[in-house]
């Protein structure tokens, strides 16, 4: 069993992979976040570092889904904290619209990923974490990554965008999405019972 849990940033996907990796007792798969050697440099000048930053995370991921599909041989279950399709589809997306991106830089970075992504398996459940621009701010504020102070508003709402439209056309596998904008499931053990019982329901047909 593999679940994804996607999202804009600050919506709570790690806090939510390490939660339910200990429910299940699975394996957690994190995103290449303290250690990514250009994420600071992209959030100070994102027209220099966008396609730098796309291909290191590009080939990050893949690495990822390869492990992944290695650990499922083993019958572990596995909870995966951010898609390669949120990179491709999302982010670089966004990048080439607004323009931070150039024509050739993402025609470059397409080739690449459509090169890969026919060795990736999809999720058996992906679970969308649908969050407004709010509760993101509050979220991103209350983590205090330092670089992402530069983050804009309107960059937020684009991403929420992009998430919109990809999730309305997502056919790849089970889907579930789970507002989280009233739910506190790092105080509240309530609230998490609800995604519990809401991926249980939706993977097995239970409660
Ligand atoms: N549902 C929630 N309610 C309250 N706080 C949350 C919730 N989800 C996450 N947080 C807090 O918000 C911050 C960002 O969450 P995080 O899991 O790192 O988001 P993401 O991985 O999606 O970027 C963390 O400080 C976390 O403790
Ligand atoms: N593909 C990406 N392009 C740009 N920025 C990205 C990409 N993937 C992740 N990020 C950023 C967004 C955050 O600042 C960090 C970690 O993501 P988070 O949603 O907080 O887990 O990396």
């Amino acid at each position: 069993m593999h679940i994804a849990i996607v999202g804009n940033i600050g919506a709570g996907k790690t806090t939510l992979s390490n939660k339910l990796a200990h429910h299940f007792n699975w394996e957690v798969f994190l995103e290449d976040v303290d250690d990514n050697p250009y994420l600071k440099d992209f959030y100070d000048d994102m027209p220099r570092w966008a396609f730098h930053l796309q291909v290191y995370f590009l080939n990050s991921r893949f690495r990822q889904t390869q492990q992944i599909k290695k650990l499922q041989e083993t019958n572990r279950g596995i909870i995966q904290d951010r898609t390669i399709y949120e990179d491709a589809h999302i982010f670089a997306a966004n990048l080439s619209q607004s323009g931070l991106m150039s024509e050739r830089d993402y025609q470059n970075y397409l080739g690449l990923f459509n090169s890969m992504i026919s060795m990736v398996d999809p999720p058996d459940l992906l679970l969308y974490l649908r969050a407004d621009l709010p509760k993101l701010v509050q979220q991103i504020e209350r983590r205090g990554r330092g670089y992402e102070n530069n983050i804009k508003i309107d960059y937020l709402k684009h991403l929420n965008e992009h998430y919109e439209e990809w999730i309305a056309g997502y056919n790849l596998g089970k889907l579930l999405i789970v507002d989280v904008n009233n739910l506190d499931y790092v105080n509240n053990p309530e609230d998490l019972s609800v995604v519990i019982d809401k991926i249980n329901s939706t993977l097995f047909g239970l409660f």
